[in-house]
């Protein structure tokens, strides 16, 4: 048995060959979304149903966000790794009182208890929802509700002089990968009998975040030391992007890691740990880890979407036993994530 911490409490990993396991991770067409044929929709929601139950993270395709978005996406990300040590630590994220912003080279630790005192091979750099992060905002009409968890906004921008373009990118990526989880989570109520508008009043400012990561070759030569050790997500779920270097790895419950190897004009989706919540533990918030033994740099820009922070959530009531077994205490959003 493997032991891991999630949001939720300690997870326990089974071993042994699990009936319903995956060996690998399925690829979905997202053609239908937006389809005006119910029959259609429904047909998608299954093979999400099945995904998310099953292995708790897929591929998408043909998702709508143009790849010249998430090429310049990437651009951006290298452009910004590419700055100085001294250029980067003036967006630490220490200086916002959010926590967004550069994350330097093993400044992360995983869980001490778990891991030690390793820190991760990778550097990162943070952003939180903003207004002018989504698409069905107005810069001048609406601004951010109170905040008492002090979770939105803090973004550390470099100005143009210093990247040009860089926050005009960023956020045309992120208002698309939030127009896009706002469709998903239409499909998962679907996927898991509620009205189709079931949750839209949940993410109409939803606690999302987003980071760009770089992944250097080991420092050692034979060390394999994680980029991020073995974790869950902790928002609803992942929208993830990763270039052409494979190194992200799925646990499957037979204990097998299980390689989420890139797929040209794909994004990964992943379950995190308040979706697992909120279905009553039908969806999957599947562990995952990365490591990158290829000698070549990665970068991946994961967008992590949750729903509004003083949302209250309790199991949904599709998700609820007859007998009431599998209940849980309505949650505060924001305390969760805070
Ligand atoms: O870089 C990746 O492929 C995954 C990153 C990840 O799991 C995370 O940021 O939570
Ligand atoms: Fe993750």
């Amino acid at each position: 048995m493997t032991k891991v911490k999630t949001h939720f409490g300690e997870l326990t990993v089974q071993e042994g060959i699990v009936p319903g396991d995956f060996t690998n991770i399925p690829i979905i067409d997202l053609s239908n979304l937006d389809s005006p044929d119910l029959a259609s929709r429904r047909a998608l929601a299954d093979e999400i149903y099945d995904a998310c139950t099953r292995v708790g993270f897929f591929y998408i395709k043909n998702h709508g966000i143009p790849p010249e978005n998430v090429r310049a996406m990437h651009e951006a990300a290298q452009a910004f790794f590419a700055l100085s040590h001294e250029k980067k630590m003036e967006y630490y994220l220490g200086k916002s009182n959010r926590y967004h912003g550069y994350s330097p080279l093993s400044g992360e630790h995983s869980d001490k208890d778990l891991f030690g005192s390793q820190t991760n091979l990778s550097e990162s750099f943070d952003i939180g929802y903003e207004i002018a992060g989504d698409p069905s905002k107005s810069l001048s009409t609406d601004i951010l509700p109170s905040d008492p968890f002090e979770l939105y906004g803090g973004n550390q921008w470099p100005d143009d002089s210093v990247l040009p373009g860089f926050r005009t990118t960023y956020l045309a990526y992120f208002r698309a990968c939030l127009a896009l989880s706002r469709k998903l989570l239409r499909t998962f109520a679907l996927a898991l009998d509620l009205d189709e508008g079931y949750f839209d009043g949940f993410v109409t400012f939803p606690g999302c975040m987003s980071r760009l990561l770089h992944y250097p070759p080991q420092a050692v030569q034979g060390e394999e030391r994680a980029g991020i050790e073995a974790h869950t997500d902790f928002e609803c779920f992942t929208i993830l992007s990763q270039d052409s270097v494979p190194a992200l790895q799925v646990l499957n419950s037979s204990n097998q890691w299980v390689t989420a190897a890139p797929i040209p004009d794909t994004l990964v989706v992943n379950v995190g740990d308040f979706m697992s919540f909120w279905t009553g533990g039908k969806f999957r918030s599947t562990v995952h880890r990365v490591t990158n033994l290829t000698g070549e740099n990665r970068y991946s820009v994961p967008f992590f979407f949750g729903v509004n922070y003083d949302a209250t959530v309790e199991v949904l009531p599709t998700c609820v036993p007859e007998s009431g077994e599998g209940a849980r205490e309505a949650v505060k959003a924001g305390q969760v994530c805070a």
